[in-house]
């Protein structure tokens, strides 16, 4: 990321906006806002790689399915550059045994959320990870979320909670197993 780029858009933006870049609380803003981003939109600069080596553990008796739950999120909208964030629930059927450490869900969840986008990609994008790491017999994943683009503009609605889900597999084909997934995430 070219943080000297972003300092020197950010002190335009100051000055566009009537502001003065040079005064004291504003004068280190820019290379404040240029941290900022390299840490919020971090899975731009990350190797992919990074998670193409989780560790798989092989499980004879391994559940049915495992659950992952409120798993904090935040991520920043495409449109407007505004925060939305909110809780993930991931969930998986194991495959002959294989699962992978249950930290490494809520990483996955970061990564796909340190860019700019969409609740809808990150749900997806969540879903699609969970399967090229795994190979699954299933996958589901939900998200609620609040945007600050409809809360702090633009139509200012305080509080909505937008939810997505996505279903793969078992969880796409069997009723029973995403009743249980909607009934334990609380929907
Ligand atoms: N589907 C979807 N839409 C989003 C998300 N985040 C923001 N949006 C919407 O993206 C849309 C962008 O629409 P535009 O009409 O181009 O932008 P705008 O004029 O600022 O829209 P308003 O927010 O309605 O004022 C808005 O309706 C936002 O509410 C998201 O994660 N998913
Ligand atoms: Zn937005």
């Amino acid at each position: 990321m070219d943080e000297k780029r972003i300092e020197n858009a950010v002190s335009e933006i100051i000055s566009a906006i009537g502001e003065d870049p040079t005064r004291e609380g504003l004068v280190e803003t820019p290379a404040r806002v240029a941290k900022m981003y390299t840490e919020i939109f971090s899975s731009l600069s990350d190797e992919p790689s990074d998670f193409d080596n989780f560790k798989v553990f092989h499980e004879d008796e391994s559940p049915e399915m495992v659950l992952v739950q409120q798993i904090p999120f935040y991520s920043m909208c495409e449109h407007h550059f505004l925060p939305f964030f909110g809780v993930a629930n991931v969930a998986y059927i194991p495959n002959n045994g294989e699962v992978i450490g249950i930290s490494k869900i809520p990483r996955l969840v970061d990564y796909v959320a340190k860019k700019p986008g969409m609740q809808e990609r990150i749900t997806n994008d969540i879903l699609s990870e969970m399967e090229r790491i795994l190979h699954p017999k299933g996958v589901a994943v939900s998200l609620s979320a609040r945007h600050m683009c409809m809360e702090m503009r633009g139509i200012n609605k305080s509080e909505l909670s937008t939810y997505t889900s996505k279903f793969s597999g078992e969880f796409a084909n069997n009723l029973d197993l995403k009743t249980e997934f909607l009934r334990q995430t609380g929907h």
